[in-house]
């Protein structure tokens, strides 16, 4: 597994879920995927991208939701309701970049199947001629590019309940043999479209989900020759049911041993859903400080966190969730230094500490960076950082933010003396390493 040096120094990317499905834009918040009963997520799926499938599950307040406030009345009227008047990519993409993202990835067809360029074999069930009427993924490619980040694509090739299976899914042990579609027609369609994908937007992430059609796995591999012939610097994603990965993904809590390997991404929502879901309030959401404390430890372990938007129906970004990329922002623009284009410190240089007070690492060529959060005031500005004799010099410590900061050291690592170090948002020291040892 190897991946491009643009990939490994971009840390940061925005995912998009945005279709039909943020016409409703309902679901129950009901937790965290990994940390919620299988037993009951189908039936009480908080992701807001999955209405169609857990509207049919009878007896599921979805169901009744649909029924009572939509009148049963068919998905593909949620197509035809999207409208998207406000949409401006620019203005999307302008925040992104400056909460710090590289890349950004967009949903080019979720499970749903609809696609939000003019897919082949799809007629007018599209953006294009439906809905919205536009080329999002044009639309969203050019303004990242303008904007000098990168463009990837998603698109949901293991579900596709239009032109594969439309089985509804009540539970997870059924997702593979009832709820995925496997003919040979569905794989040639779904080759194709990525294909096509590829030739008109040259996506510097090819991202899929939930897995490839058995009747295609052949397909593959010159499908990835194409891709990386078209794409030179292109990155493939782990959802290709291990027909290849140039890293590896983890989603919330799922699949977190993922995160032991060389390249990895852990992506989620800024709340419990990826598509917009109207009834998640702030107690759903990540703030700025978590969501800051999750991308640390994210690239103190070697990886990139790739954090969700769920636009609504009208194009705009939902307040709340712009509220936490602006959090980001301002934390970022003090702090870039630290998190892009570095690396985990060398194991056992330095302790990272999950309590309070909460301490990650990173490095880069000639200095550690120290991020301390939740300094308790009994500590009284004063925090022990534990680190290995002679690695870092105490008398180089700076604060990335500029205030002022001592550091002396102590038989067992370095005390680092400063005001105000107690916030949620993690403080920054920066130390020199005093021996430029090689990360292996
Ligand atoms: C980014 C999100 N991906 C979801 C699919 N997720 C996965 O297949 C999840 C997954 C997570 C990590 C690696 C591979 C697969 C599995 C679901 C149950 C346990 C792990 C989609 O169902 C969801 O709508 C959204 O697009």
């Amino acid at each position: 597994m190897t991946v491009p040096g643009w990939f490994s120094e971009a840390k940061f990317g925005v995912f998009i879920h945005w279709g039909p499905y943020s016409v409703p834009a309902w679901a129950e918040p009901t937790g965290e995927l990994g940390a919620v009963d299988p037993e009951m997520w189908f039936a009480h799926n908080p992701y807001a991208e999955w209405y169609w499938n857990t509207s049919q599950i009878e007896g599921s307040p979805a169901y009744e939701h649909h029924r009572t406030v939509h009148g049963g009345r068919p998905y593909d009227d949620f197509l035809d309701a999207w409208q998207a008047e406000s949409f401006d990519p620019a203005d999307w993409i302008e925040l992104f970049a400056r909460a710090g993202a590289r890349y950004v990835v967009a949903t080019t067809k979720h499970h749903d199947g609809v696609a939000l360029w003019d897919a082949p074999g799809t007629g007018t069930r599209n953006t294009v001629h439906r809905g919205p009427h536009r080329d999002l993924i044009a639309d969203l490619a050019t303004a990242v590019r303008a904007r000098g980040l990168r463009f990837g694509a998603y698109y949901s090739g293991g579900l596709d309940w239009y032109a594969g299976r439309r089985a509804v899914i009540r539970h997870e042990d059924l997702i593979d043999d009832y709820g995925r579609p496997h003919e040979a027609a569905y794989a040639a369609y779904a080759l194709r479209q990525v294909r096509d994908l590829i030739d008109r937007y040259r996506p510097d992430v090819l991202w899929n989900d939930i897995g490839w059609p058995d009747a295609g796995m052949a397909d593959l591999p010159d499908l990835f020759a194409h891709y990386y012939a078209t794409v030179p610097e292109g990155v493939v994603n782990d959802r290709w049911d291990g027909a290849h990965a140039d890293y590896l993904t983890s989603e919330y809590q799922a699949n977190r041993q993922n995160e032991a390997a060389a390249h990895w991404e852990n992506c989620r929502g800024i709340g419990l859903s990826f598509g917009f879901n109207r009834n998640e309030g702030p107690e759903h959401l990540l703030d700025p400080a978590a969501a800051v404390r999750l991308l640390v430890d994210v690239v103190s372990r070697g990886g990139n966190l790739l954090l969700n938007v769920g636009p609504k129906a009208d194009g705009t970004l939902p307040g709340e969730q712009r509220a936490v990329l602006e959090g980001i922002a301002s934390w970022t623009a003090a702090h870039a230094g630290a998190v892009y284009a570095t690396r985990p410190l060398d194991p056992g240089a330095a302790m990272s500490h999950d309590g309070t007070p909460w301490i990650r690492w990173t490095r880069d060529d000639d200095h550690a960076y120290a991020f301390l959060a939740d300094v308790p005031d009994s500590a009284r500005g004063q925090v022990l950082l534990k680190t290995g004799p002679g690695m870092l010099d105490p008398a180089t410590a700076v604060r990335l933010d500029g205030r002022p900061v001592r550091a002396d050291a102590v038989p067992d690592g370095i005390v680092v003396t400063s005001a105000e170090l107690g916030a949620p948002l993690p403080t920054v020291v920066r130390f020199a390493l005093t021996t430029s040892r090689s990360v292996d």
